[in-house]
């Protein structure tokens, strides 16, 4: 019994090291030696994951070697990993991937579209701290894969674990909430007593990853929205331009008010980190609720700017909804629909300010889904249309708030040209009139 388990060991160990170098072979045939480094790498260092409330975690590196910290979250997302990592929503936080197997589709190349937005990112670079998954698939397959997972990860300087018990994180993160987290390299875990651990929802998030110039796409769309970025997703622009929209992307803190009439729309984006830190945007909105008369649309951190602006509270969920299956139901109809998210924060919303109403609610855990005005087109959606990754379901919003731009355009132009036929009708009257009053 002994020897047979003694040989069954030794052949399972002989044939692990066998299968390693047929691997390690078939990548340097497959991908070169930039894909044989990376596999070099995955085997060696470990690397441990300590939160703030005690735990450790230790795994196999597959990123950078670079210490990190930050807020600890789980996505229940199965796929889309290039898009979730480069989500600026993501900055400052590290993410585990509850989805078993991560990386074997390896990461796309950086084409852009038509209007110069990135085709398989929402940003230029990872966003997030680290990512932690339970098992890494060293060997990618993609048409249009140029880089392993772990390529990418050490090409922007992120460390990544593979290896560990990503359930019983979730199972942690779930019972004790979203934690600080500290990623750090060596042969022993730290203890968390001996780190330090950076609170990223104590900083404004926002101002790091929004942009510092104002940004044109499609100029020549019929018509013009403004985007105050919080950190915006590529395809959200991408979502308004390819429906005709001309598109003017602005830093966070942009006067808007100031130049409100050079445009037909207003749109405020996802964003990271706490919708609290963003003192001047929420003020830049209460004031356009009074003064831009025009259609606003927001999501998610946009859904929790604008209901702070309308007068509503947010508030920190234990530990969020991050993943592509969130059910919202839609209050104005009752119909369900399946929604991508990634959200730490929520509006409180059981008492609504006068003249707002809820307007989509979570089925699982009844937290706010969106606001909307009762008579004014002031919308806003928790979750996310543009869906990148995730179902397509609630793309019909962007549609929806595009016909509210135009109806409005059109009759704003219908009562200029009315104004105008009436002063003219005015001054003729005037010049006819003028004589006979002389004469009299
Ligand atoms: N995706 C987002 O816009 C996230 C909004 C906010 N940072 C939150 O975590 O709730």
């Amino acid at each position: 019994m002994f020897s047979v388990s003694k040989v069954g060991l030794y052949s399972s160990a002989a044939l692990q090291r066998s299968f390693q170098a047929v691997v390690r072979q078939g990548l340097r045939a497959q991908h070169g030696g930039v894909a044989a480094a990376a596999y070099g790498t995955l085997a060696a260092d470990p690397v441990h994951l300590t939160l703030k409330t005690g735990q450790t975690f230790s795994g196999r590196s597959f990123g950078a070697q670079e210490s990190v910290s930050g807020e600890t979250v789980f996505t229940t997302s199965l796929v889309g990993y290039p898009e979730s990592m480069s989500d600026p929503s993501y900055h400052g936080q590290i993410l585990v991937f509850t989805q078993p197997l991560i990386g074997n589709y390896g990461v796309p190349k950086a084409t852009r579209d038509e209007f110069g937005l990135l085709k398989y990112f929402e940003s230029e670079k990872i966003q997030c701290k680290a990512i932690v998954v339970g098992d890494y698939a060293t060997r990618y397959s993609h048409w249009n894969a140029v880089e392993s997972l772990g390529e990418w990860c050490v090409r922007h300087g992120v460390p990544a674990i593979s290896g560990v018990d990503t359930r019983a994180i979730v199972s942690l993160l779930r019972g004790q909430g979203s934690t600080l987290g500290n990623v750090s390299f060596g042969p022993a875990a730290p203890a968390a007593d001996n780190l330090e651990f950076m609170d990223p929802n104590s900083e404004n998030l926002v101002a790091n990853v929004s942009t510092k110039q104002p940004i044109s796409y499609n100029s020549s769309g019929d018509v013009k929205i403004a985007v105050i970025d919080c950190g915006i997703k590529q395809n959200i622009v991408r979502c308004l331009t390819q429906r005709g929209a001309a598109v003017t992307v602005l830093p966070w803190d942009y006067d808007f008010n100031a130049v409100a009439d050079q445009f037909d729309g207003l749109f405020i984006s996802n964003g990271p980190g706490s919708p609290t830190k963003c003192g001047p945007l929420i003020a830049n909105v209460r004031q356009a609720y009074v003064s831009f008369n025009k259609p606003i649309f927001g999501i998610c951190m946009g859904n929790q700017i604008m209901g702070l602006a309308a007068g509503l509270e947010a508030y920190k969920l234990s530990y969020g909804n991050r993943g592509h299956n969130q059910p919202a139901v839609n209050l104005t109809n009752g119909s369900c629909v399946i929604t991508s998210q990634n959200h730490g924060f929520a509006l409180k919303d059981d008492v609504m300010p006068a003249g707002w109403q809820r307007y989509f609610v979570n089925a699982n855990d009844g937290s706010n889904e969106g606001i909307r005005h009762s008579y004014l087109p002031f919308s806003s959606v928790q979750f996310h249309p543009e869906a990148k990754g995730g179902p397509e379901d609630t793309r019909y919003l962007f549609d929806s708030f595009l016909t509210q731009v135009r109806q409005a355009k059109t009759e704003r132009l219908h009562q200029e040209d009315y104004q105008h036929t009436l002063s003219h009708q005015h001054a003729n009257t005037n010049t006819v009139a003028e004589p006979i009053a002389a004469q009299a």
